[in-house]
């Protein structure tokens, strides 16, 4: 874990590449560029994706701004757009929500987008169920164009910048994705094995709200040099209690596949980013009373945090 180190400190050790952001200078401007690039590769995907996708309820893109390609960005003109790694139940969801709360940029987690699609019982829905509940990975193409459309509707409303969740999860998805637009920085985030699995197990959500609980709690003790993980359960409001359902691809068997997955498919993503220098590893210490506080430390976002609550 980076602990205790500032930016400039990883900056040293060469974790991160020489285009370091002031986050606190990232000023407005519309990924739009990246959008329309991104929405050019749907373009190009096979009839059936497209198909599917100009079928669904809302257009998948806009095909005039096709057109409207720009070059990249100079990233002290727009605000961050960061990638969020991590095994299932890591609690990526959690931390770029909080982060995107942070930093007012929209969380965008493709594993969302796809379980609208499948509630929207849309033309791809009946296709999507199948590869969830087993665990698989969505085609590439089909997970390029949810996101595609996500981010045309996002630019819409005059959404700036991103955390991507879940997505890039294979090496072609991570270049197409650097072949549309910059990612500044790529946090990995870093869990054992057996907490992960029950972390997933323990994972609840409100049918009512979306919120997201957990009522695993997990107490392992130090040991073989390995240092203790304490993480208390992340219990819903009274109102959210009789409303919890369980995500149909959270049962042990279907985690262990998930799990597989990520280490034969996504983890050389990390490598893709690491060398590239834009992968930050943190290793969570615990829940999110010990972990955001350091994840932020990591970020050189303490003192961030400090001036947006004193402006509250
Ligand atoms: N980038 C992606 N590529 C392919 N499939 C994806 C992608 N993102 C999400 N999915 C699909 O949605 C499911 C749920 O994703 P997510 O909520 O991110 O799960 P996890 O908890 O495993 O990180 C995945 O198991 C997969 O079927």
């Amino acid at each position: 874990m980076l602990m205790g180190r500032s930016y400039a400190g990883w900056l040293d050790l060469h974790i991160y590449n020489g285009n370091m952001p002031s986050w606190q200078n990232l000023a407005l401007a519309s990924p739009m560029a990246a959008i329309t690039r991104l929405a050019k590769r749907v373009s190009s995907l096979s009839p059936h994706a497209s198909r599917c996708l100009t079928n669904s309820h809302a257009p998948p893109y806009d095909a005039a701004s096709f057109r409207l390609a720009r070059p990249r960005e100079d990233l002290k003109n727009r605000r961050v757009q960061w990638v969020f790694l991590g095994c299932p139940g890591v609690g990526k969801g959690t931390y770029a929500s909080r982060l995107s709360n942070l930093l007012s940029v929209p969380h965008i987690a493709t594993g969302d987008l796809v379980r609208e699609e499948l509630a929207s019982s849309g033309p791809l829905s009946s296709q999507l169920s199948e590869i969830v509940k087993q665990g698989q990975l969505v085609s590439d193409e089909i997970i390029i164009s949810l996101l595609s459309k996500r981010l045309v509707a996002g630019e819409a409303k005059g959404e700036l910048g991103f955390i991507l969740d879940g997505f890039p999860r294979t090496i072609n998805q991570a270049e197409i994705l650097e072949g549309v637009t910059d990612i500044d920085l790529v946090i990995n985030l870093k869990l054992r094995e057996d907490v992960l699995l029950e972390k997933c197990l323990g994972r609840r959500i409100c049918n009512q709200c979306g919120g997201n609980f957990n009522v695993a709690s997990i107490n392992i003790k130090t040991e073989n040099g390995s240092p203790e993980i304490i993480m208390a359960p992340l219990l819903p409001p009274a109102n959210c209690m009789s409303k919890l359902i369980t995500r149909s691809d959270d049962t042990e068997a279907v985690v262990k596949e998930r799990l597989r997955i990520y280490n034969e498919m996504t983890q050389p993503v990390e490598e893709f980013y690491r060398s590239r220098g834009r992968l930050l590893e943190f290793n969570l210490p615990g829940g999110i009373p010990e972990s955001w506080p350091k994840l932020l430390q990591a970020l050189s976002l303490d003192d961030y945090e400090d001036k947006r609550s004193a402006a509250a």
